[in-house]
C-alpha cells in the first residue's frame, strides 16, 4: 500500500531525513513512532503530498505520489497533528462541509454522517458546535472527516495526543474497525504503550534514520536476541529449573511460586525444543507464553545513546 525509498529532506542546511526506506502492506496498521524532532511529521507531509522531499520515492498503492499527486491523494485520508476546525459550524454541518467537497450530498451525505458519528461515537454532539467539543472529541471529528472519501490508508499524526485514558481507548476501538474494514493505517506518536496493543507492525525514527521496521515481534526479536517465556507448573518449580538449566539456549531462569520467567536466546525452534525435553523429562508443565515485549522498552532501546 506504502513504499518509500531512499527518502531526504533537507531544511536548507539541517537534513531532516536520512534517506528513509519504509514498506507498508494493505491492511495494516503501521505505528511510526520516535521521538521528538525525529522525523515523523516531515516524513508524513512528504507522503500526504504536502511537502517535496529533496530526494526519493514515495508509492502509495503502486502510484507515484510525488509525480501524481492527485490521483494518489485519492487514496489517502490524512489526520494531521494540528488542524483548525471552523467554530462556527455545527458537527454536522462540518462534516456536510467536507463530504460536499467530494460531491456527496442529500441523503446520501446524510446516512454517511451518521455512520461516522457513530463510528467516533459523537452521534449524541450532531447539533453541538465545534467549538463546543473537548479537545479530544475535536479530534475524533477530525478523524471521521478524513473518513468522508472512504480513503484506502489512513495517515494519523499524532491522533492521540491529548486525549485522556478514555479517549484513546475509544481511538483504539475505532482503529480495530477500520483493520477490520480492510483499510491500511500509519498512526505516528511517541505514546508508545498507546500503540503496542493495536499495532500490526512498527518503524522507529531517529535522528531522521528509519532505525528499525518490521512486524512487532520480528522487531522485539531483533532488539532483543533473546525471548522471555512464562511457564507454568502444577508442581516441581525446581526440578523444572534443574532440567531448564541444562539447555544452552536457557539465559536465565526467575522462579515466581509454580511460574517461571525464562530467558533463551532463541526463536520457534528453540522454544519447541525446551517444551519437548520437558515433557520428556516428565516436568508438569500446564502453560507457557511468550511475554510480549513493551513497545516502550524497544523504543527506549532502540532509540538510546550509543
Ligand atoms: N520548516 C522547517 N524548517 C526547518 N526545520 C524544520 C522544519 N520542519 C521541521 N524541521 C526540523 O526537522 C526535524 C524533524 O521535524 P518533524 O516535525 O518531522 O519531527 P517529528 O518527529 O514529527 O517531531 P514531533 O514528535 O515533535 O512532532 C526537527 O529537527 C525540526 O526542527
Amino acid at each position: 500500500m506504502l513504499e518509500i525509498r531512499g527518502l531526504t529532506k533537507n531544511y536548507r542546511k539541517f537534513t531532516a531525513l536520512k534517506g528513509i526506506n519504509l514498506n507498508v502492506e494493505k491492511g495494516e496498521i503501521f505505528g511510526f513512532i520516535g521521538p521528538n524532532g525525529a522525523g515523523k511529521t516531515t516524513t508524513i507531509k512528504i507522503m500526504c503530498g504536502l511537502l517535496s522531499p529533496t530526494n526519493g520515492e514515495v508509492y502509495i498503492n503502486g502510484i507515484n505520489a510525488l509525480k501524481n499527486i492527485r490521483r494518489a491523494k485519492e487514496y489517502i485520508g490524512y489526520m494531521p497533528d494540528f488542524f483548525g476546525v471552523y467554530d462556527n459550524l455545527k458537527v454536522t454541518e462540518y462534516l456536510e462541509f467536507y463530504s460536499s467537497i467530494y460531491g456527496i450530498k442529500g441523503d446520501e451525505s446524510k446516512k454517511l454522517i451518521n455512520d461516522l458519528l457513530e463510528l467516533v461515537n459523537l452521534e449524541e454532539k450532531a447539533d453541538f458546535f465545534v467549538d463546543s467539543l473537548s479537545r479530544g472529541m475535536k479530534q475524533k471529528l477530525c478523524l471521521a472527516r478524513c473518513l468522508v472519501n472512504n480513503p484506502e490508508l489512513l495517515v494519523l499524526d499524532e491522533p492521540a495526543s491529548g486525549m485522556d485514558p478514555r479517549a484513546r481507548a475509544d481511538l483504539k476501538r475505532i482503529l480495530c474497525t477500520l483493520r477490520d474494514m480492510g483499510k491500511t493505517v500509519i498512526i505516528s506518536s511517541h505514546i508508545l504503550t498507546e500503540l503496542s496493543e493495536i499495532c500490526t507492525s512498527i518503524g522507529i525514527i531517529n535522528k531522521g534514520e528509519m532505525v528499525i521496521s518490521g512486524n512487532v515481534e520480528d522487531v522485539t526479536n531483533k532488539v532483543y536476541n533473546n525471548q522471555i517465556l512464562e511457564i507454568e507448573v502444577t508442581d516441581s518449580p525446581d526440578k523444572a529449573e534443574t532440567v531448564l538449566k541444562e539447555m544452552d539456549f536457557v539465559q536465565e531462569i526467575n522462579p515466581l511460586g509454580n511460574k517461571l520467567e525464562v530467558s533463551i536466546n532463541g526463536d520457534n525452534e528453540q522454544i519447541k525444543t525446551l517444551l519437548k525435553i520437558l515433557i520428556i523429562k516428565d516436568v508438569p508443565v500446564i502453560t507457557l507464553n511468550k511475554k510480549t515485549q513493551n513497545l516502550e522498552d524497544i523504543f527506549l532501546e532502540v532509540t538510546k545513546e550509543a
